[in-house]
């Protein structure tokens, strides 16, 4: 009740509120260029639109025939890139708090004059915070879809790819492959040398898989010791050759856990998505195919085979 009587006397308080309610009509009526930035970034939280809103600003002031920006987050590098480069180039690493936010590039046939330099940096810093909450954004997106203890996709990242999978399949035609894999013996391994080794032999085993993919390929912790890999543009057969290829990289590799070297086989089952079906029924063939390489002694492939 003190501190309300001693707001409601001072005579500071209502000045300020006068204050801020001026300012606030000043900078909601304000059309300068740095005010509508903010405003427009401030809308969003996607680095591209971001990105895009930015170039738009930016060429309104000063002309520019590219603008390039490149960042790395988290195993991902994410790229933008607007019109085509000329010879002339000014670069901004982006930092923030000691924080690295990308670098952001901007090229022209002319030089840049020493005005427009001092342009980008004064549009520069105004889009920095925006543009650091973003990437966190991204971040925090990348972390939800992301296995911690491998650094591949997780199960959500590998269902949301299944569903994609199926949709360009059935729009495009072109066949897509899935293999599932799974380490064979695990529990032996974690019962005769700790989940330490075990948990290291499993980040190994996805570091073979994935050395083993093509770029277009990808691979996803699918369960404990269970891997998933998707394939664009695949069919059956090269399909079973990847998982081979797959099945022989873990196959050779080895873990030394104190005197002794732990070593890993895993069993692969193929299956190549029909028309029409669900991406769950696609997982249950591809899981079928691995039931049958287990059961018939592990350390092997096993396609679900479609009759053509
Ligand atoms: N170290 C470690 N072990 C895990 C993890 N997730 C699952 N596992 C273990 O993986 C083992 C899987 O055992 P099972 O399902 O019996 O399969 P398996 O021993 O590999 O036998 P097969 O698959 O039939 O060849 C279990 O002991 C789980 O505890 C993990 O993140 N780290």
């Amino acid at each position: 009740m003190k501190n309300l009587t001693s707001i409601q006397s001072s005579t500071s308080h209502p000045v300020r509120l006068a204050a801020l309610k001026q300012s606030f009509q000043e900078w909601g009526a304000a059309q300068d260029t740095l005010t509508r930035l903010s405003k427009r970034l401030s809308t969003t939280l996607c680095l591209e639109t971001q990105l895009g809103i930015l170039a738009e600003e930016v060429a309104a002031i000063i002309p520019f025939d590219a603008m390039n920006y490149r960042h790395r987050i988290a195993r991902r590098e994410f790229v933008f890139a607007t019109g085509v480069g000329g010879p002339h180039r000014c670069e901004y690493r982006l930092t923030l708090e000691g924080r690295q936010y990308g670098t952001l590039s901007f090229h022209r046939r002319q030089k840049f004059s020493e005005e427009e330099l001092a342009g980008f940096e004064m549009l520069i810093a105004t889009v920095i915070c925006p543009l650091r909450n973003a990437c966190r954004f991204v971040e925090i997106e990348q972390a939800a879809l992301t296995d911690s203890l491998t650094g591949i996709g997780n199960k959500r990242a590998m269902e949301e790819a299944l569903i994609g999978a199926s949709s360009l399949a059935e729009r495009h035609g072109a066949p897509w492959s899935l293999i599932l894999c799974d380490l064979d013996y695990f529990k032996q391994i974690n019962d005769n040398h700790g989940h330490v080794v075990g948990d290291h032999i499993l980040a190994r085993a996805a570091e073979q898989i994935e050395r083993s993919l093509r770029t277009s390929d990808n691979v996803y912790r699918f369960g404990g010791e269970e891997f998933a890999v998707l394939l664009p543009h695949t069919g059956e057969q090269a399909a079973r050759d990847v998982a081979e290829r797959i099945r022989l990289a873990v196959g050779t590799m080895h873990v030394d856990a104190g005197d002794e070297r732990v070593c890993v086989s895993t069993s692969c089952g193929v299956a190549t998505y029909l028309n029409g079906e669900d991406h769950e029924h696609w997982v249950a063939r591809a899981d079928e195919a691995l039931y049958r390489a287990k059961a018939h002694g592990r350390n092997c492939t096993r396609v679900f085979a479609t009759i053509a």
